[in-house]
């Protein structure tokens, strides 16, 4: 879990009016002139003294689709938080879209950030389409005096649409099925049009059909997003989209492996990380596992 900068659930309000979240344009490069969307450079992060990751590299760049999988915990939410601007790392730099955590207002660049988190602390029985609104303001809850435009409310019901959620426009967060309130959740992320999208066990409760559903919405995202970059946390790898193109391996807050996806994700790796022996098989672009029989 990524932890929420504020109690309120409010991460991103640049202005205090509330009309306007838009970041400051001149401070955030334009999407065509992106090519590292994030870059963690040799980070270490420590807590009580001891280090929770430890010398992690990463980068990610336009299109790409990382998987950042390990055991309990491993160190994924932590450095989901360092790609998020949520926390600063103890060594090692951060880079969000060339630019550095430290250096620049960290709620200039999460703004480009979107955040899919399955514990959404939504209290109110807001509908679908107000879910979404509240990915312009980066709030739990609509802002008092914020009215979308014209243009928002069509860019949500397209969104909505997109996600296969048409028929549940209206409907209210409390009568959504796990699996609706999380690709409501992937359309909220989508409003602000982020450069990358943080997805944290998105898959979560959700049951088979719930599951196959939202993996098929993360894969119609990249066709239709071709720039968008994501990093999504599991502990399950039959909880990656087909789409996945890389993945980064964590193990005691170490990186075991990172790269391309058929490089890293393979039986013995994947039996190192999690300390098991384990056999991975990927089928039509989607990876099973199961535990590896010995000799008898
Ligand atoms: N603020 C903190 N203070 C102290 N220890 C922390 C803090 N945040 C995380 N940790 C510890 O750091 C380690 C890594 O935590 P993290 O949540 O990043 O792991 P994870 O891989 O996401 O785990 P899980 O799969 O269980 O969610 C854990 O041992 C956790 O208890």
């Amino acid at each position: 879990m990524i932890p929420a900068p504020h109690a309120d659930g409010v991460t991103t309000v640049p202005h205090a009016d509330g009309v306007t979240t838009a970041p400051h344009a001149a401070s955030v490069p334009r999407a065509d002139n992106v090519t590292t969307v994030l870059h963690a450079d040799n980070v270490t992060v420590v807590r009580d003294d001891r280090p929770i990751l430890e010398e992690v590299t990463l980068t990610v760049r336009p299109g790409e689709h990382w998987a950042l999988l390990g055991a309990n915990g491993a160190g994924k939410s932590t450095l989901l938080s360092l790609c998020g601007a949520v926390t600063h790392p103890t060594h090692g730099t951060v880079e969000v879209l060339g630019r550095r955590l430290g250096s620049v207002d960290l709620r200039d660049l999460r703004a480009y950030v979107g955040h899919v988190n399955p514990r959404h602390p939504l209290r109110s029985p807001l509908r679908v389409r107000d879910v979404v609104l509240t990915g312009l303001t980066n709030s739990v809850e609509p802002l008092p005096r914020w009215r979308p435009t014209p243009e928002q409310e069509e860019q949500a019901d397209r969104l909505i649409a997109m996600l296969g959620l048409a028929h549940r426009t209206d409907a209210r967060w409390p009568t959504l099925s796990q699996g609706e309130r999380g690709r409501t959740l992937i359309a909220r992320s989508l409003m602000p049009r982020p450069r990358l999208v943080l997805l944290d066990e998105p898959a979560t409760g959700l049951d088979l059909a719930g599951r196959e559903r939202l993996l098929d919405s993360l894969d119609t995202l990249r066709e239709t997003h071709p720039e968008l970059a994501t990093v999504l946390v599991t502990h399950h790898l039959e909880e990656l989209p087909a789409g996945t193109t890389h993945a980064l391996l964590l193990r005691d807050g170490r990186a075991l492996a990172s790269g391309a996806v058929d490089d890293v994700l393979t039986s013995d790796q994947i039996t190192k990380c999690f300390d098991h022996p384990v056999r991975l098989e990927r089928t039509e672009g989607r990876w099973s596992v199961r535990a590896a029989r010995r000799p008898r």
